[in-house]
Formats: structure tokens, C-alpha cells, sequence
């Protein structure tokens, strides 16, 4: 690709193994999840998901989808236990969505598509930092959220309360005394694969936990999501949709379930 990478025909997810060879290796994400082929393991734990709202510091338009990013200098908001070993810092969580309700995550399950998927994003303690971890095969674990039409989800409203901050790329603004428990689903019940960064780099580094049950958001929370712009202010606006990576071949890999 002569300029970045990003969701169009010219640059999207067909292209990225012209500049990312790695996009055709054996543990790319996302994947259709087919529930009869993932085997429950009763040795998985139940995830362990402490966050600290102080450690909440801003919320950006980054060009590809937006995100809120966390202060990592210590182990306030972690991950432990789950299919994971040691403790993973929360780095920063994001979303990615569809131009219409009837697709945008990147995961599937049993090939049914939602409407949009929250990814909080995790690094392995054990390297001294994110950038260091990013690229090693325990390097992150992200928890996969699907959000699913229906009613207005309170729990969304600072997040759409930011964006008119946000709407073009580089854009950010202060984002701080947030919670993201609040934008996890009752049950934490889930599926994990061994799985990779679903944008460039394409890192196969990741440890990826779905939860298997969906959190709500109405048609008029999506349609603001969906006001967002890939392009500077100076640009032609083109509005922030359909940036998800279809589902990547599952090769040799075993999905596990937390749950029967
Ligand atoms: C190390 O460089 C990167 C680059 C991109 C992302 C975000 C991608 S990866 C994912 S999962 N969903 C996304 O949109 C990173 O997130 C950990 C890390
Ligand atoms: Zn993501």
C-alpha cells in the first residue's frame, strides 16, 4: 500500500499481507467461533477484571476506530486469572462497527455477525512495557465484548457524550473517572484461542477471551458511533465505518470454553 493501511477497497483487510505478510500466518484473528467445536475446560478460571477508574486519562480519534487509554504505570486496572498466567495491565479499550446494524464485529459465532465489538486491551507484565510485549506470543490479552441492538445502554453515554470531541482523526480530548467494569455483561462466561492484533501489525501476540454474552446498544447509540470520521478535519470527510477484519481461517487452533 502506497499510503496506511485502513478499511477501504484500495487498503483494507484484502491488502494488509502486501505490506503484513504475517496477515496469512497460523494464529490471525478475528475468527467465526463455532460453538460446537470449542470444548469446554474446566481448568479455565473464572476472568478476574479489577480496573481503577483513576487511572482513565483520555479518549482519541486514532483514524481507524476511537479509544480510551488507561495509565499503565503500575497495577491498578489488571486482568489475572481467566485462561491467563501472571497479571496484564489494561491499556487502552476500543471499539469497531458496521455501516448497518446487521455486521461490525469482528468476531462471529456461528457466523452470526453483531453489530459492533468492545476490545479492552491488555499487556503481559511480565516485559517492561506495552511496546515491548505487543509482539510476544503471550504479549497481550484482550477481552472481546459484542454489543447487540436493543435498549439505549446508559452505560454508553459518557462515551457518546465524548465524541463530538473526537470526530476527526487526532482529535482527543480528556476522558478521566471512568469505569470500564460497567461495559462488561453480566456473565463472564467465555471462549479463548491463541490469536493476533486485528489491524496492522497483525501481531500474532494476542490471548483473546469472548464473552459470550452480549451487552445492549439501541440504533440510535449505533448511528452515533457511526457520525465519527476516519479523516482529518481538513480532509473530505469520509464517516468511521465497517472498520472491522473479517474472520481469518482457524488453522491449527482449539477454541476452549470457560463454560458447559
Ligand atoms: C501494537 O500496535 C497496535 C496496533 C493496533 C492495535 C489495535 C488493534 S489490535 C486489536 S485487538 N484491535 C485493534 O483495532 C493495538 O492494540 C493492541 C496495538
Ligand atoms: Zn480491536
Amino acid at each position: 500500500m502506497s499510503h496506511g493501511w485502513g478499511y477501504a477497497d484500495h487498503n483494507g483487510p484484502q491488502k494488509w499481507c502486501e505490506t503484513f505478510p504475517i496477515a496469512n500466518g497460523p494464529r490471525q484473528s478475528p475468527i467465526d467461533i463455532q460453538t460446537t467445536g470449542a470444548s469446554y475446560d474446566a481448568k479455565l478460571k473464572p476472568l478476574k477484571l479489577t480496573y481503577d477508574p483513576a487511572t482513565s486519562l483520555d479518549i482519541l480519534n486514532n483514524g481507524h476506530s476511537f479509544q480510551v487509554t488507561f495509565a499503565d504505570d503500575d497495577d491498578s486496572s489488571i486482568l489475572t486469572e481467566g485462561p491467563i498466567s501472571g497479571t496484564y495491565r489494561l491499556k487502552q479499550f476500543h471499539f469497531h462497527w458496521g455501516a448497518s446494524d446487521d455486521k461490525g464485529s469482528e468476531h462471529t459465532v456461528d457466523e452470526k455477525c453483531y453489530p459492533a465489538e468492545l476490545h479492552l486491551v491488555h499487556w503481559n507484565t511480565k516485559y517492561p512495557s506495552f511496546g515491548d510485549a505487543a509482539d510476544k506470543p503471550d504479549g497481550l490479552a484482550v477481552v472481546g465484548v459484542f454489543l447487540q441492538i436493543g435498549e439505549d445502554n446508559p452505560k454508553l453515554q459518557k462515551i457518546l457524550d465524548a465524541m463530538d470531541a473526537i470526530k476527526s482523526k487526532g482529535k482527543q480530548t480528556s476522558f478521566t473517572n471512568f469505569d470500564p467494569t460497567c461495559l462488561l455483561p453480566k456473565s463472564l462466561e467465555y471462549w479463548s484461542y491463541p490469536g493476533s492484533l486485528t489491524t496492522p501489525p497483525l501481531h500474532e501476540s494476542v490471548t483473546w477471551i469472548v464473552c459470550k454474552q452480549p451487552i445492549s446498544v439501541s440504533s440510535a447509540q449505533m448511528k452515533r458511533f457511526r457520525s465519527l470520521l476516519f479523516t482529518e478535519e481538513k480532509e473530505a470527510a469520509c464517516c468511521m465505518v465497517n472498520n472491522y477484519r473479517p474472520p481469518q481461517p482457524l488453522k491449527d487452533r482449539k477454541v476452549c470454553a470457560s463454560f458447559k
